[in-house]
């Protein structure tokens, strides 16, 4: 018997990862290995996104999987794609704070921006590269997408640091465990322990308050904990994980209730800035952003934490202005 090659083609779900680091390359292979999407992978380094979507491609047997995973150095390759992840740009080192990556990786951001957005002019945007909110901010305006379209990640990660930490405390399963963390991506991130349960008990009647205290600021300084022990680079399998199931909740139209970087107008009585809050993920985006029930002094911490982003638009502004130059 003779199989010849079929020579129909048909279009499958595409995610262009851009950045082929450590984050890139680990959520490439959880979006393959899911069998969510054909993954291509775009890097400036010559060879590094073709040799590691080679070795991926070398698993697939293994993995069980027939995904297509393309590594290039050219964005003609992204064309089509549904979803574009950005995770293009320099780590932090121990010591520095994410706001210190602002103004290299904010050119670096703005420059994969605009042309991938010539290859897939309808693909949903997600940006990982740090500082998150301000990062997001710019890869709204380079784009010129619709506000639902472009988003950042970082309260999934957040609140899943938040989620092991409880677990870890409490001896419980971690499925068992639900976190909200809201707000920037930074040391004002507002984690919430109203909205954080064990099986819905909220985890306020499980532990003292001096124990949610500790497990909030772990989780604040959840980032940087991993940087000083890796010394070089930064966490990424988490964020990995926390950008697939992103991914996921669009491509599969899951609209999961996920903590999503989103531009704000108007809720939570906050404007013009781009923070961290509880959005439905669909096939659309961002289809809609939930206001929770928040106390004064919760709603008091969301708008320090958006301040604190806001304080550094005039510098986001600036790298966008340079680009019209
Ligand atoms: N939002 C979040 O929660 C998180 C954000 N991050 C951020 O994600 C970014 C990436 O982190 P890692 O993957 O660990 O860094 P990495 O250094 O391992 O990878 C970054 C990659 O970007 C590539 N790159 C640089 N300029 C580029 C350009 N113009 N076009 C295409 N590719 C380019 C580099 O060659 C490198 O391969 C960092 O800014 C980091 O701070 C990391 C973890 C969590
Ligand atoms: O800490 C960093 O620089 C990377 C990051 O955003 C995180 O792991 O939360």
């Amino acid at each position: 018997m003779v199989l010849t090659p079929s020579t129909i083609a048909c279009a499958s779900t595409r995610v262009t990862v851009v950045g082929s680091g450590n984050v890139g390359s680990a959520l490439a292979q959880r979006l393959a290995e899911k069998n969510l999407a054909d993954v291509v992978l775009l890097d400036v380094v010559e060879g590094r996104p073709q040799g590691l979507a080679l070795d991926l491609l070398q698993a697939r047997g293994i993995e069980r999987h027939d995904r297509q995973i393309i590594g290039t150095n050219d964005y003609a390759d992204t064309a089509h794609s549904d979803v574009v992840v950005i995770t293009a740009g320099l780590p932090r080192k121990p010591g520095m704070s994410r706001d210190d990556l602002m103004l290299t990786n904010g050119k670096i951001v703005l420059a994969v921006t605009k042309q991938a957005i010539v290859h897939s002019p309808n693909a949903i945007f997600i940006v990982v590269t740090n500082p998150l909110d301000q990062m997001t901010h710019i890869t709204w305006k380079a784009s010129g997408l619709p506000i639902h379209q472009v988003m950042g990640m970082a309260g999934v990660l957040d609140s899943a640091r938040f989620q092991t930490f409880v677990a870890m405390e409490l001896g419980v399963s971690t499925s068992d465990i639900h976190a909200t963390v809201l707000g920037s991506h930074g040391d004002l991130m507002v984690p919430l322990p109203r909205y954080t349960t064990v099986n819905g008990i909220p985890i306020t009647e499980l532990m003292s308050v001096e124990t949610v205290e500790r497990l909030i600021d772990r989780t604040r300084k959840g980032g940087a904990e991993i940087v000083d022990l890796m010394k070089t680079g930064s966490a990424f399998y988490a964020p990995a994980s926390s950008t697939c199931v992103m991914v996921e909740s669009i491509l599969l139209n899951k609209c999961r209730i996920l903590p999503v970087t989103t531009y704000l107008e108007g809720q939570y009585g906050l404007r013009d800035v781009f923070v961290g809050v509880p959005c439905r993920l669909g096939c659309q985006g961002i289809e809609s952003v939930l206001e929770l029930d928040l106390t004064d002094a919760e709603l008091v911490a969301l708008h320090t934490s958006a301040e604190a982003v806001r304080q550094t638009s005039d510098r986001v502004e600036a790298l966008l202005a340079s680009s019209h130059s």
